[in-house]
């Protein structure tokens, strides 16, 4: 099957040819594959043809078979591409022996993620938790650019030594740089990253629930924070220049932001946007941003952003569900947020249990969101009545300062008042229960 990308009208882009196998009957090779076409996208790359082949398992040596290296070779050599993509993760050597096959350079999935994590971080966090990413895939295969040459030089194809003394010499310097970086970079995100626990250990002490948007990349996670944070927002973060980024491309946002909501009722939690998500998730990436993406562990309730718009929407949740579990993210409370139903001509807000469709932008559907993490959020709270001593009068001032006043009421010792807290509070309170 040969899919044609017949846009060729972008000549400023690398023409590059896109390539997977068929190993598993279960596999969903549409949904990978367009993935792996807007991953290209992403990185300025026109895929021109799609090759595929069904195999049991991926040959050891070439990964593809004999067959399809062929046609791949032939095919470099009609489009002038000199780039393959692979829709799997290739070992070092698979890499080499099919670059040496091909005449092209090969990259597979998992390296053309790290170039758009690496196109994108913003943030000095986010700079060395990709460097640390790329280095820790680069480790292993560090013989491949090296031995690129040696091989044509000596004609060996297969895996194994090809050279001995200034070049084995040279790999060894090599490797010690990039462990000794390696070294630097967990160092300085240690002392980066130490900050950013007291920060969470703050947040915790300050008693107030946290709320985590996650869902696949571009679904509207940043959108729908910004859309809260204009409203309900502390102050400032109203303000443009606090808003977080939000574009319509492939991992837009790849750090965490949390901030502070307050509604109309007083009610107060944080709500926290972070990474999106796709699939097969390279591993080294998953390592280096594990303590961004942990932020969703802490969470109190999740709320996934779906692209109902995207034909694929089912394959993304189960991405994200399987992306959650990897984290060790599991049985957490979740709403599920079908998003950009304007774009997928669904009507909004509707309301099915735990499942939202809604629009973004669209203010009434922001309230029914709010309303149902309100529920979520506060569901074990109860109606009390309490009797505070004047001599106590700051307690109330604290409890109204968070609560909404139900009823109120004084005698000649103190004030009765009346409202809803959480079973900790009324922990709190409990000498003052009527
Ligand atoms: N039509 C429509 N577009 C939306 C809606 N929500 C978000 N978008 C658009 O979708 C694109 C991606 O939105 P983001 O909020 O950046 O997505 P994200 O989930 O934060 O993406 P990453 O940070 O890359 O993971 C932007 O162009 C938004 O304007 C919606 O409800 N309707
Ligand atoms: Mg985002």
């Amino acid at each position: 099957m040969a899919n044609n990308y017949t846009d060729t009208t972008l000549d400023q882009v690398r023409p590059v040819l896109l390539a997977g196998l068929k190993t598993d009957q279960k596999q969903n090779l549409d949904y990978e594959l367009t993935e792996l076409k807007n991953l290209a996208l992403a990185n300025n790359l026109q895929p021109v043809e799609t090759f595929l082949q069904a195999l049991d398992r991926p040959n050891p040596a070439t990964y593809f078979g004999k067959g399809k290296v062929e046609e791949l070779k032939v095919a470099v050599q009609t489009y002038d591409a000199d780039l393959i993509v692979t829709n799997d993760e290739l070992s070092p050597s698979q890499i080499r022996n099919l670059e040496n096959e091909t005449g092209a350079t090969v990259v597979d999935r998992t390296g053309l993620i790290l170039d758009i994590f690496a196109q994108r971080a913003q943030t000095k966090v986010a700079k060395l938790q990709v460097q640390l990413a790329r280095l820790q895939y680069q480790l292993p295969r560090l013989r491949t650019s090296m031995s690129v040459s040696l091989d044509q030089q000596t004609g060996a194809g297969g895996a194994g030594f090809t050279s001995r003394g200034s070049g084995e010499t040279k790999l060894e310097q090599s490797r010690r740089r990039l462990t000794n970086e390696m070294v630097a970079i967990k160092r300085d995100l240690g002392e980066l990253q130490k900050d950013a626990t007291i920060q969470s250990k703050k947040r915790q002490a300050s008693e107030l629930p946290t709320v985590a948007l996650v869902g696949y990349t571009n679904a509207g996670k940043s959108t729908l924070m910004n859309q809260f944070l204009a409203r309900f927002g502390q102050g400032a973060e109203s303000d443009q220049s606090k808003q977080v980024f939000e574009k319509d491309m492939l991992f837009a946002t790849l750090n965490t932001t949390i901030r502070q909501l307050t509604l109309p009722d007083k009610t107060k939690f944080l709500l926290s946007d972070t990474v999106g998500f796709v699939s097969k998730l390279p591993h080294h990436l998953v390592a280096a941003f594990e303590s961004t993406l942990q932020e969703a562990a802490q969470a109190d309730l999740l709320l996934q952003v779906v692209d109902i718009s995207d034909d694929h929407y089912h394959d993304m949740m189960k991405t994200t569900e399987e992306t959650l579990i990897r984290l060790g993210i599991k049985d957490k409370p979740m709403i599920t947020l079908y998003n950009k139903a304007d774009k997928a001509e669904w009507a909004f807000p509707i309301v099915d249990g735990d499942h939202i469709t809604i629009s973004a932008q669209d203010r009434e559907s922001q309230d029914v969101v709010l309303d149902h993490i309100k529920k979520e959020l506060f569901a074990n709270m109860s109606e009390v009545t309490l009797h505070i001593p004047f001599a106590d009068s700051r307690v109330v001032a604290s409890i109204l300062a968070n609560h909404v006043l139900l009823d109120q009421d004084y005698d000649e010792t103190g004030t009765t008042i009346r409202v809803a807290l959480n079973p900790q509070e009324i922990e709190q309170h409990k000498q003052y229960l009527a």
